[in-house]
């Protein structure tokens, strides 16, 4: 089948590049000509595991190319996926809806009777509807929500644990199981279709995201509570985890959630409910954004506590600023916002982070940043572990405390073997782990 892609980043970009695995033709169009010109080369324009090597195949093999307009979209196919930003607006933080209307907008004049546009972009519930009204003639319109995960996008997206499709017609979901249907077929697992209307499409998305930062916020008030009370919040969490009603995943505590989905989804969502005037409904996210913005800052109060009391002046050296191991994206990362607030307080602070200081350069450009971990430790008298890279865990604590000038941790991501550290001589600390010395 033929297909477009519009958007080509992180979602785009990854669905483009699958779709042509999966023997369609595809056509990726983008504003960005940068981006268009590393992805027609086969080069991914981020960091992305299996990403490179999937569109090498889709470009060799003519079934994945680019192009850059709304037209020659339209002169490709008749199926048009929407994946550009919804990003969040100040104030409120509603979603930001500008691009998503633009290309609607610049598609509307060139499509034909049979044009099928389906949204992949995270949108609030009603706006496909709207969209629709937007677009006239006879074209369709149709949402089916992304689940991919960054750092597993590739196997979140030939893997799915789910197809959810909106539609308006029999004829669209047909198309779209078509489409599909590669992914459907390899089973076991079974991989459920779940066709509905787009308003439900819409909500699946924002409440599965909503879901998972409540269950992050969750474990990170009971990591308050047991800095408070003694208690240690690792082995609540396996123990809570163990209750296959509960389950273990998403149950890591430390520094709270972050990127470009879960903050600026729950905040759009609760946006929303309050438009329809359903803010009760969605009371219980407001309070989950506010319990992750105050792990924040209980890492930068740690760093004060192990640097006795005052960061003005100190060396400090931060792990990880990618919102999230595997990743390279920065986006209202957790990790730069602690090395922000701890250089706002005086501190001279260095960053390292395998893959995403490009992207933390660009966006903090007053921080330092170092291309090793030993260099960003060099005579640090604290070192904050902000995004738990595997390559963190493989760290020699012996070696970094021959660097350091004084041997102190916060290990945010409570990721780190805490008595190895301990045994190498560093003093240690970690949110809902009161106990640790
Ligand atoms: N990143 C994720 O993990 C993820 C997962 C699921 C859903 N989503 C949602 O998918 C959407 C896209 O997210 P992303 O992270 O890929 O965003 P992104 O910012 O990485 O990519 C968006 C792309 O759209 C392009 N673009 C903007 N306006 C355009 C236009 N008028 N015509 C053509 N291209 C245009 C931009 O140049 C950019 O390359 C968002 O709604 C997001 O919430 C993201
Ligand atoms: O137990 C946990 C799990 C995650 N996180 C943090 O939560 C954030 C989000 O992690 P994750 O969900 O793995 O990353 P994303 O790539 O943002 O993916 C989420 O957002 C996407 C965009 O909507 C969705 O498609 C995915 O299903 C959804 O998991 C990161 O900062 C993690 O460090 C925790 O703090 N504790």
């Amino acid at each position: 089948m033929r297909l477009t892609v519009i958007g080509t980043g992180y979602v785009g970009a990854v669905h483009a590049a699958c779709m042509a695995d999966l023997g369609h033709r595809v056509l990726g169009v983008d504003t960005d000509a940068e981006r268009i010109a590393a992805l027609a080369s086969g080069r991914p324009p981020f960091y992305e595991p299996g990403l490179g090597a999937l569109l090498r195949r889709g470009v060799d093999s003519g079934r994945l190319t680019f192009a850059a307009t709304l037209a020659d979209a339209a002169r490709f196919a008749d199926t048009h996926f929407v994946c550009v930003g919804t990003p969040q607006l100040p104030g409120t933080g509603a979603a930001d809806l500008r691009h998503v209307e633009a290309v609607v907008d610049g598609l509307a004049p060139h499509l034909g009777d049979d044009a099928l546009v389906v949204g992949k972009s995270t949108v609030p519930v009603g706006t496909a509807g709207r969209l629709a009204v937007r677009l006239g003639g006879t074209a369709e319109v149709a949402w089916n929500p992304e689940f991919l995960r960054e750092g597993h996008a590739v196997e979140d997206t030939l893997r799915p644990e789910r197809v959810v499709v909106g539609v308006r017609s029999r004829a669209a979901e047909d198309r779209l199981r078509a489409l599909y249907a590669p992914l459907l077929r390899e089973g076991p697992p079974f991989v459920p279709f779940i066709a509905t209307d787009t308003a439900t499409a819409e909500l699946v998305k924002v409440a599965s995201n909503s879901f998972l930062a409540t269950k992050i916020s969750f474990i990170n008030a009971m990591a308050e509570i047991c800095d408070a009370t003694g208690a240690d919040v690792l082995t609540l969490a396996r123990a809570l985890g163990a209750d296959p009603r509960i389950g273990p995943r998403f149950l890591a505590p430390g520094l709270g959630f972050g990127g470009s989905c879960l903050p600026k989804d729950i905040r759009a969502f609760a946006a929303r409910a309050e438009e329809l005037g359903l803010a009760e409904s969605v009371g219980i996210l407001r309070e989950a954004d506010a319990v992750n913005t105050r792990q924040r800052r209980r890492v930068v109060d740690l760093a004060e506590r192990l640097t006795g009391g005052h960061l003005a002046g100190r060396h400090v050296a931060v792990l990880g600023a990618a919102f999230k191991p595997l990743s390279d994206d920065v986006r209202d990362s957790p990790a730069l916002a602690v090395a922000e607030a701890v250089r706002g307080r005086g501190a001279h602070v260095r960053v390292h982070d395998p893959e995403a200081v490009d992207n933390a350069r660009a966006a903090h450009p007053q921080l330092s940043y170092a291309l090793d971990v030993a260099k960003a430790c060099e005579d640090a008298d604290v070192v904050l572990h902000l995004t738990e890279w595997p390559q963190y865990r493989e760290l020699d604590p012996r070696a970094l405390a021959a660097v350091v000038r004084r041997p102190a941790l916060v290990d945010a991501r409570n990721a780190l073997d805490a008595h190895a550290w301990r045994a190498a001589g560093w003093t240690l600390c970690a949110p809902g782990r009161p106990r640790l010395p």
